[in-house]
C-alpha cells in the first residue's frame, strides 16, 4: 500500500522520499497541494510514525480534500466518509487491480499479471474468491471449527509441555493467538502435508514443519511494510532467501501430496494448472500470498479481540454469557460434538460481534488505494469536486472514520457493546446529522473489499468461541496496557508494540478441580 510511503517518509526515511518532489502546474479544480519538503519534514517528524495524525492536521488546516506529493506521486486524500460512495461507485476510472497487482507481485515474488503473458488469469483469481463465500463458506467454517479444536487440544495435551491439562500455562498473548491460528487457518485451506496427521502425532515434532513455516512467516511479515513499499528485497538481508523457502514449501510438487485442501485452494491449484507460462515457483508463489492474506490480519485480530474481553471484565462476562448461552457449559472434551457450532448460530451472538466490530475499528488502519485511469473531475458531492490526472492516486484513510468523535463518541475507548441497538446488530451511524453508509471499513470497500471477510469474521468468532467455552484465561497483573505498532499504517490490522503475557488453563467443572 502506498501508505507506506507516507509512513516511512514520516519515519528516518524521509529525506530520501522528499527528494524525490517535484512540482506540476495546478489546473483549476484540483484539490490544496501540500508540498515543500522543509515544512512537510518538519510536520511529519512532529509527528513521528502516527500518519492518522498527521492526516488529520493536514484536514484541520487543508479541508477534507488534500493532494500530498509523496516520492513523486500526487495522492489525494478524502478524509470525510460523507464523500466515500462518490469514489467507491466510480469504479472504472478509479481501479484498484492494476495497484495491487503490481505491489503484490513483487511482495510475493510472482510475475504480475496483468503484463499478456497470462491471459484471463486475473479474472479466474477473481472468481475464485466466490469459493470463500456462499455455500462453500458452511463448509470452510465447519472444516476450521474442527482444526480450531485439535489444535487447542494439542496445545493442552503435548507431552513435552510437562503440566498437568488442568494447570495454569504462561504465555505471551500474541504468540498464542499466531500459534493457534496459523495453525488451525492453514490446515482449513491448504489442508494437511502427509508428515503430519494431528491426531496420531499429535506429541511429535515439536520444532515441526509448521513451526518453522511459522518462524520463517514472522520474520518475512516482519519486512512486509518495506516490500510492499518496493524496497528491493535484496537490500533486505536475508528476506529474499526466507522468501524462497516460503514459497517453495508451496510447490506443487509437494502440494499434490496433501490431502482434503478446501474448494477454494484446491480451485486456485486447478486455475494455475491451466497456465503453462507459470512456472511451477510462480504457481507457489500465489498460494503463498494466500497464506499472508489469510493470516496476516487474523492473527493481530484475535489478538486485539481477546485482549479487549480479557482487560474489560463486563465485556468478558456479558460476551462470555452470551456464548453458554447458546451452546451451554461444556466439557472441553465434548465442544467438537456440539452440532450448533455452526454459521447459522454463530451469526446470533450479538455481543460477540460488536466486540469484535469493535476492536477491528480501533485497531484496522487498511487504506483504500485507487488509480486514475484518466484524466477527469470527481464530483463528491453537489457543492464539492475535485479534477484528478491520469495516474495520480486517490486514498481513502478509513481510521480518520473509525476514530471521528462525531460518529463514535470517545473514539479512543473500547466500548464492546457499541454496536449492538435494540437487540440487534446496529448499522446506522451519524455524522452531521446524516447517515454515513461507510462506517466500518477494517475489510476496505466497493468492489475490491476483501473476499476472506466472512470467513475472517467466523474465524474470529469461532476462535473466541472456543477458546472461552474451553479455557481459564485471565491477562497477567502489573503489566502496561497494549499499545499498537504503527509502522504497518495502511496495511490491515496493527499488531500490539509491547508484549502482553496471559495464563490460561483447560475448564474442568469445580467439582473436578476439587478432586485434583
Ligand atoms: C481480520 C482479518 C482480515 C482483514 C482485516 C482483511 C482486510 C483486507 C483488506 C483491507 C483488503 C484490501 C481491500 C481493499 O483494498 O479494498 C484485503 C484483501 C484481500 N483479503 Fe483480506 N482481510 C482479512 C482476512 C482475510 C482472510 C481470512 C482471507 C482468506 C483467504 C483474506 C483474503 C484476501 C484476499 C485474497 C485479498 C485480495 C483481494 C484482491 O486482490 O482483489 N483476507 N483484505
Amino acid at each position: 500500500m502506498l501508505d507506506i510511503l507516507l509512513t516511512i517518509t514520516l519515519g528516518t526515511a524521509s529525506i530520501l522520499l522528499l527528494l524525490m518532489l517535484s512540482s506540476r502546474r495546478r489546473r483549476e479544480g484540483e484539490p490544496p497541494l501540500i508540498k515543500g519538503w522543509i515544512p512537510f519534514l518538519g510536520k511529519s517528524l512532529e509527528f513521528k510514525k502516527d500518519s492518522f495524525q498527521f492526516l488529520q492536521h493536514l484536514q484541520k488546516y487543508h479541508g477534507d480534500v488534500f493532494t500530498v506529493l509523496i516520492a513523486g506521486k500526487y495522492m489525494t486524500f478524502v478524509m470525510n466518509p460523507l464523500l466515500y460512495p462518490a469514489v467507491i461507485k466510480q469504479g472504472k476510472q478509479l481501479d484498484f487491480h492494476e495497484f495491487s497487482d503490481a505491489a503484490a507481485s513483487t511482495t510475493f515474488g510472482y510475475p504480475a499479471m496483468c503484463t499478456g503473458r497470462f491471459p484471463g488469469l486475473s479474472d479466474k483469481i477473481q472468481r475464485s474468491f466466490l469459493l470463500l463465500q456462499g455455500s462453500t463458506l458452511n463448509s470452510l467454517t465447519l472444516k476450521m471449527m474442527g482444526n480450531l479444536q485439535l489444535v487447542l487440544q494439542n496445545v493442552f495435551f503435548s507431552s513435552h509441555v510437562m503440566k498437568r491439562e488442568c494447570d495454569w500455562r504462561e504465555e505471551g498473548l500474541y504468540e498464542f493467538c499466531e500459534r493457534v491460528m496459523f495453525k488451525a487457518t492453514f490446515l482449513t485451506l491448504y489442508g494437511q502435508p502427509p508428515q503430519i496427521n494431528m491426531e496420531v502425532h499429535s506429541n511429535l515434532d515439536s520444532k515441526s514443519w509448521l513451526d518453522a513455516l511459522r518462524d520463517n512467516f514472522r520474520k518475512f511479515d516482519a519486512m512486509f511494510p518495506l516490500l510492499i513499499a518496493r524496497i528491493p528485497i535484496g537490500l533486505l538481508g536475508k528476506t529474499k532467501s526466507i522468501r524462497e523457502q516460503l514459497i517453495r514449501f508451496f510447490h506443487p510438487n509437494g502440494m499434490a501430496t496433501w490431502t482434503c485442501p478446501s474448494e477454494f485452494v484446491q480451485a486456485r491449484k486447478d486455475i494455475f494448472q491451466q497456465y503453462d507460462t507459470l512456472k511451477d515457483m510462480d504457481k507457489a508463489a500465489h498460494h503463498f500470498a494466500i497464506l499472508w492474506a489469510s493470516v496476516g490480519n487474523t492473527i493481530p485480530a484475535c489478538f486485539w479481540c481477546l485482549y479487549h474481553l480479557l482487560s474489560s471484565p463486563q465485556a468478558f462476562s456479558v460476551v462470555r454469557d452470551e456464548i453458554i448461552g447458546m451452546f451451554g457449559e461444556k466439557e472441553p472434551g465434548s465442544i467438537l460434538k456440539c452440532d450448533k457450532l455452526n454459521r447459522e448460530h454463530l451469526e446470533k451472538l450479538i455481543y460477540l460481534e460488536s466486540a469484535i466490530n469493535e476492536s477491528l475499528r480501533l485497531s484496522s488502519v487498511s487504506m483504500n488505494i485507487r488509480v486514475v485511469q484518466e484524466d477527469f473531475c470527481l464530483r463528491l458531492n453537489p457543492h464539492c469536486s475535485v479534477c484528478l490526472r491520469k495516474g495520480d492516486i486517490v486514498a481513502l484513510y478509513p481510521q480518520s472514520t473509525h476514530l471521528d468523535p462525531e460518529i463514535y463518541p470517545n473514539p479512543q475507548q473500547y466500548q464492546f457493546n457499541r454496536f449492538v441497538e435494540n437487540g440487534k446488530i446496529k448499522t446506522e451511524f451519524y455524522k452531521s446529522n446524516l447517515k454515513v453508509r461507510y462506517y466500518h471499513m477494517p475489510f476496505g470497500s466497493g468492489a475490491t473489499m476483501c473476499p476472506g471477510r466472512f470467513f475472517a469474521i467466523n474465524e474470529l468468532k469461532q476462535f473466541l468461541c472456543i477458546t472461552l467455552l474451553m479455557c481459564d484465561l485471565q491477562l497477567n497483573a502489573g503489566q502496561q496496557s497494549a499499545t499498537m505498532n504503527k509502522s504497518r499504517a495502511g496495511l490491515g490490522i496493527m499488531p500490539p508494540e509491547n508484549q502482553i503475557s496471559f495464563r490460561y488453563r483447560l475448564k474442568i467443572n469445580s467439582m473436578e478441580r476439587q478432586d485434583l
